[in-house]
């Protein structure tokens, strides 16, 4: 079955804060999605009520269709992954082959030998006990719980915090080519924007508890461009159009514009001697969420 989640006027407050806040949202089909947001933005809120640790405080979270909240028949299917390190903290005094062993048994997609070639790549001994593994190996064990658990829908929030650079670029490689090989649906929330973007196939940016835009990531990248050349001739090319970033070396200038371009505009850039280039998610991302432009 092609996994899908819907929230219909999802809501979660905790005493004083609305963290989700009225999000209606359906995610339809394998793949890997990034779920975006700035700090407070309610990712974590949003992962949490549609994996059903929480119990939202208005309007419905549906995995297949299905109601999440204490829900049996559907919660094997779905696997939350929060944090990092945090993740593994109940299994400190655990070793990690008992780590392993306890998600082999509450997993019902669980593949082992995947998990085992995981650790071995990740370089986690796997007869440590959990507490006594660095802070990267750590988040490395809980991304491993939650790409060898196979579960049709699989969020994983933030879970490379903490993995050094290396470490998490193998990370990102990892999900692209398990995601390949078993489709299903990877949730990955993040702002480390551009380090993730290449691997994400739709993106859904939330800001303030409210629904930004749920879009195809290559829709995305073609809402405006990045415009390259001669410092001069780019100058002329951004007059009057909002530019996001800019940048400047010697006689050469790159700026990144904001809003789609005619085919003509592609045509006289290319024809004055630029070159044009998809606009960054990251520099999308700023200026979406930034204060005035909310
Ligand atoms: N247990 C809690 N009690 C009270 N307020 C909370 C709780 N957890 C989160 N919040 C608040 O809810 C809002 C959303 O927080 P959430 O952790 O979902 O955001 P986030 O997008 O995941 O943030 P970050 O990127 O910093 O991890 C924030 O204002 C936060 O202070």
């Amino acid at each position: 079955m092609s996994p899908t989640i819907s929230a219909e006027e999802l809501r979660l407050r905790y005493r004083n804060t609305t963290a989700v806040d009225g999000l209606t949202l359906t995610l339809d089909g394998p793949g890997i999605y990034g779920l975006i947001g700035r700090n407070g933005s309610g990712k974590t809120s949003l992962m949490s009520v549609l994996a059903g640790f929480r119990r939202a405080s208005g309007g419905r979270a549906r995995v297949n269709g299905q109601p999440v909240f204490e829900n049996p028949r559907i919660l094997p299917e779905i696997c939350l992954i929060r944090g990092g390190a945090d993740t593994v903290e109940h299994e400190l005094r655990n070793r990690v082959s008992d780590a392993l062993k306890l998600a082999a048994d509450l997993r019902p997609n669980w593949d082992a030998d995947y998990a085992d070639e995981l650790v071995s790549k990740f370089g986690i001994d796997r007869t440590k006990r959990v507490v006594q593994l660095s802070t990267g190996q750590r988040s490395a064990l809980a991304s491993i719980l939650g790409l060898a658990s196979r579960a049709p829908v699989t969020l994983l929030d933030e879970t490379y915090l903490g993995m050094d650079a290396p470490a998490r670029y193998a990370f990102y490689d990892e999900l692209l080519r398990d995601s390949m090989a078993h489709p299903r649906m990877l949730i990955v929330s993040s702002h480390l924007v551009d380090e993730v973007s290449p691997i994400l196939e739709r993106v859904v940016m939330i800001d303030q508890g409210r629904l930004l835009l749920h879009e195809d990531a290559e829709t995305l990248r073609a809402r405006g461009a990045t415009v390259s050349g001669p410092a001069d001739t780019v100058a002329d090319f951004v007059s009057g159009r909002t530019v996001l970033n800019e940048r400047r070396l010697g006689r050469s200038a790159s700026a990144v514009v904001y809003g789609e371009l005619a085919e003509a505009d592609r045509a006289h850039a290319r024809e004055s001697g630029l070159e044009l280039e998809p606009v960054p998610l990251q520099d999308l991302f700023v200026h979406l969420t930034k204060g005035e432009n909310r």
